[in-house]
Protein backbone atom coordinates (compact mmCIF):
# COMPACT_ATOMS: atom_id res chain seq x y z
CA UNK A 1 0.00 0.00 0.00
CA UNK A 2 2.89 2.53 0.77
CA UNK A 3 4.17 1.74 -2.14
CA UNK A 4 1.42 3.51 -4.00
CA UNK A 5 2.72 6.83 -2.21
CA UNK A 6 4.79 9.13 -4.05
CA UNK A 7 5.49 11.48 -1.05
CA UNK A 8 4.52 11.96 2.54
CA UNK A 9 2.70 15.14 3.00
CA UNK A 10 2.06 15.14 6.73
CA UNK A 11 3.15 12.79 9.48
CA UNK A 12 1.04 11.28 12.29
CA UNK A 13 3.00 13.57 14.66
CA UNK A 14 2.30 17.11 12.35
CA UNK A 15 -1.40 15.75 12.06
CA UNK A 16 -1.96 15.32 16.02
CA UNK A 17 -0.54 18.33 17.03
CA UNK A 18 -2.77 20.44 14.35
CA UNK A 19 -6.34 18.13 15.50
CA UNK A 20 -5.17 19.73 18.97
CA UNK A 21 -5.11 22.56 17.87
CA UNK A 22 -8.15 22.95 16.42
CA UNK A 23 -10.05 21.11 19.51
CA UNK A 24 -8.79 23.88 21.50
CA UNK A 25 -10.14 26.67 19.76
CA UNK A 26 -13.12 25.07 19.27
CA UNK A 27 -13.02 24.48 23.01
CA UNK A 28 -12.86 28.27 23.32
CA UNK A 29 -15.15 29.16 21.13
CA UNK A 30 -18.33 27.39 21.73
CA UNK A 31 -17.99 27.42 25.87
CA UNK A 32 -21.93 26.65 26.73
CA UNK A 33 -23.34 26.27 23.56
CA UNK A 34 -23.08 22.59 23.61
CA UNK A 35 -22.72 22.06 19.94
CA UNK A 36 -23.59 19.26 17.86
CA UNK A 37 -20.82 17.87 15.76
CA UNK A 38 -21.39 16.03 12.81
CA UNK A 39 -19.01 14.19 11.11
CA UNK A 40 -18.95 13.65 7.41
CA UNK A 41 -18.44 10.29 6.87
CA UNK A 42 -16.55 8.29 5.79
CA UNK A 43 -13.72 10.55 4.87
CA UNK A 44 -13.79 12.55 8.31
CA UNK A 45 -14.25 9.52 10.31
CA UNK A 46 -10.59 9.67 11.51
CA UNK A 47 -10.32 13.05 12.26
CA UNK A 48 -13.57 13.30 13.76
CA UNK A 49 -12.63 10.51 16.28
CA UNK A 50 -8.94 12.73 17.15
CA UNK A 51 -10.56 15.87 17.08
CA UNK A 52 -13.52 14.89 19.55
CA UNK A 53 -11.17 13.80 22.09
CA UNK A 54 -9.43 17.71 22.16
CA UNK A 55 -12.82 19.26 22.79
CA UNK A 56 -12.75 19.95 26.62
CA UNK A 57 -16.21 21.08 26.40
CA UNK A 58 -19.94 19.15 26.57
CA UNK A 59 -20.61 18.46 23.12
CA UNK A 60 -22.84 15.87 21.09
CA UNK A 61 -21.78 13.91 17.99
CA UNK A 62 -23.75 12.77 15.24
CA UNK A 63 -22.67 11.15 11.46
CA UNK A 64 -24.11 12.21 8.04
CA UNK A 65 -22.90 10.18 4.72
CA UNK A 66 -23.06 11.71 1.84
CA UNK A 67 -21.20 10.97 -1.52
CA UNK A 68 -19.98 12.76 -4.62
CA UNK A 69 -16.88 11.52 -5.58
CA UNK A 70 -17.48 7.47 -5.83
CA UNK A 71 -14.62 5.23 -7.58
CA UNK A 72 -12.86 8.69 -8.98
CA UNK A 73 -10.57 11.50 -8.18
CA UNK A 74 -12.71 13.62 -9.86
CA UNK A 75 -16.13 15.14 -7.89
CA UNK A 76 -19.06 14.28 -9.67
CA UNK A 77 -20.95 17.37 -8.31
CA UNK A 78 -24.21 15.43 -7.25
CA UNK A 79 -23.97 15.12 -4.00
CA UNK A 80 -26.45 12.44 -2.29
CA UNK A 81 -27.27 11.93 1.38
CA UNK A 82 -26.96 8.60 2.00
CA UNK A 83 -27.47 8.48 5.62
CA UNK A 84 -29.15 11.82 7.42
CA UNK A 85 -28.96 12.75 10.99
CA UNK A 86 -30.80 11.06 13.67
CA UNK A 87 -30.77 14.74 15.83
CA UNK A 88 -32.68 17.59 15.15
CA UNK A 89 -30.56 21.08 14.62
CA UNK A 90 -33.62 23.74 15.61
CA UNK A 91 -31.57 25.89 17.82
CA UNK A 92 -28.39 23.74 17.85
CA UNK A 93 -25.12 25.12 17.28
CA UNK A 94 -23.55 22.98 14.41
CA UNK A 95 -20.43 22.18 13.69
CA UNK A 96 -19.74 20.14 10.17
CA UNK A 97 -15.96 18.10 10.38
CA UNK A 98 -14.59 17.31 7.26
CA UNK A 99 -11.62 15.58 6.41
CA UNK A 100 -11.10 17.76 2.88
CA UNK A 101 -13.02 20.82 1.11
CA UNK A 102 -11.97 20.66 -2.62
CA UNK A 103 -14.30 21.95 -5.17
CA UNK A 104 -16.77 23.02 -1.87
CA UNK A 105 -19.41 21.23 -3.96
CA UNK A 106 -20.05 18.89 -0.91
CA UNK A 107 -20.29 21.19 1.66
CA UNK A 108 -21.80 23.94 0.43
CA UNK A 109 -24.94 21.66 -0.42
CA UNK A 110 -24.56 20.63 2.83
CA UNK A 111 -24.28 23.61 4.73
CA UNK A 112 -27.50 24.80 2.98
CA UNK A 113 -29.54 22.00 3.56
CA UNK A 114 -28.69 22.05 7.33
CA UNK A 115 -29.42 25.78 7.77
CA UNK A 116 -32.65 25.14 6.17
CA UNK A 117 -33.89 23.02 9.36
CA UNK A 118 -33.33 26.19 11.24
CA UNK A 119 -29.56 25.04 12.99
CA UNK A 120 -28.99 28.25 15.03
CA UNK A 121 -26.03 28.25 13.55
CA UNK A 122 -23.36 26.24 11.01
CA UNK A 123 -19.57 26.19 11.01
CA UNK A 124 -17.24 24.67 9.52
CA UNK A 125 -13.93 22.69 10.33
CA UNK A 126 -12.06 20.74 7.61
CA UNK A 127 -7.92 19.25 8.33
CA UNK A 128 -7.53 19.66 5.06
CA UNK A 129 -8.09 22.93 2.42
CA UNK A 130 -7.15 22.64 -1.10
CA UNK A 131 -8.54 26.39 -2.53
CA UNK A 132 -6.93 25.82 -6.04
CA UNK A 133 -9.48 23.18 -6.57
CA UNK A 134 -12.72 25.18 -5.94
CA UNK A 135 -15.74 25.54 -8.60
CA UNK A 136 -17.93 27.22 -6.06
CA UNK A 137 -16.50 29.98 -3.22
CA UNK A 138 -16.49 28.44 0.27
CA UNK A 139 -14.38 29.04 3.19
CA UNK A 140 -13.98 27.12 6.24
CA UNK A 141 -14.21 28.39 9.70
CA UNK A 142 -11.86 26.41 10.83
CA UNK A 143 -9.05 24.76 8.70
CA UNK A 144 -5.85 22.60 9.63
CA UNK A 145 -3.34 22.55 6.65
CA UNK A 146 -3.87 24.31 3.06
CA UNK A 147 -3.08 21.12 0.71
CA UNK A 148 -1.29 21.92 -3.17
CA UNK A 149 -3.60 20.73 -6.30
CA UNK A 150 -2.77 16.68 -5.99
CA UNK A 151 -4.65 13.99 -4.94
CA UNK A 152 -3.67 12.96 -1.28
CA UNK A 153 -4.56 9.42 0.32
CA UNK A 154 -5.24 8.51 3.91
CA UNK A 155 -5.86 9.45 7.36
CA UNK A 156 -10.08 9.06 6.24
CA UNK A 157 -9.03 10.15 2.95
CA UNK A 158 -9.20 7.51 0.03
CA UNK A 159 -9.11 6.42 -3.58
CA UNK A 160 -11.64 4.31 -4.41
CA UNK A 161 -12.44 3.64 -1.12
CA UNK A 162 -8.26 2.20 -0.27
CA UNK A 163 -5.69 3.78 1.54
CA UNK A 164 -7.99 5.10 4.59
CA UNK A 165 -6.32 3.79 7.46
CA UNK A 166 -2.54 5.02 6.43
CA UNK A 167 -1.53 7.30 9.49
CA UNK A 168 -0.07 9.70 7.44
CA UNK A 169 -1.36 11.95 4.46
CA UNK A 170 0.52 11.36 1.17
CA UNK A 171 0.60 12.11 -2.55
CA UNK A 172 -0.83 9.29 -4.54
CA UNK A 173 1.28 7.80 -7.28
CA UNK A 174 -0.62 9.16 -10.50
CA UNK A 175 0.07 6.00 -12.11
CA UNK A 176 -2.23 4.41 -9.58
CA UNK A 177 -5.45 6.29 -10.92
CA UNK A 178 -4.54 7.07 -14.50
O1 LIG B 1 -15.08 19.72 -1.86
P1 LIG B 1 -15.48 18.49 -2.63
O2 LIG B 1 -14.90 18.49 -4.02
O3 LIG B 1 -16.94 18.25 -2.60
O4 LIG B 1 -14.74 17.22 -1.95
C1 LIG B 1 -14.68 16.95 -0.60
C2 LIG B 1 -15.52 15.76 -0.22
O5 LIG B 1 -15.20 14.62 -1.03
C3 LIG B 1 -14.78 13.52 -0.21
O6 LIG B 1 -15.87 12.69 0.11
P2 LIG B 1 -16.43 11.54 -0.87
O7 LIG B 1 -17.60 12.06 -1.58
O8 LIG B 1 -15.31 10.97 -1.68
O9 LIG B 1 -16.92 10.45 0.18
P3 LIG B 1 -16.05 9.75 1.33
O10 LIG B 1 -15.92 10.76 2.46
O11 LIG B 1 -16.84 8.57 1.73
O12 LIG B 1 -14.71 9.41 0.76
C4 LIG B 1 -14.28 14.20 1.06
O13 LIG B 1 -14.35 13.33 2.16
C5 LIG B 1 -15.20 15.37 1.21
O14 LIG B 1 -16.41 15.01 1.84
O1 LIG C 1 -7.45 14.97 -2.66
C1 LIG C 1 -8.40 14.23 -2.31
N1 LIG C 1 -8.18 12.98 -1.83
C2 LIG C 1 -9.21 12.16 -1.43
N2 LIG C 1 -10.49 12.50 -1.50
C3 LIG C 1 -10.77 13.72 -1.98
N3 LIG C 1 -11.97 14.32 -2.15
C4 LIG C 1 -11.73 15.53 -2.64
N4 LIG C 1 -10.42 15.75 -2.81
C5 LIG C 1 -9.77 14.62 -2.39
MG1 LIG D 1 -13.76 9.94 -0.97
Amino acid sequence: MRDDIEEIMFTPEQIQSKVAELGMQISDDYRDKNPLVVCVLKGASLFMADLVRNISIPIEMDFMAISSYGASTQSSGVVRIMKDLETGLENRHVIIVEDIVDTGLTLSYLRDSLLRRNASSVRIVTLFDKPSGRKIEIIPDYSGFQVPNAFIVGYGLDYSEKYRNLPFVGILKPEIYS
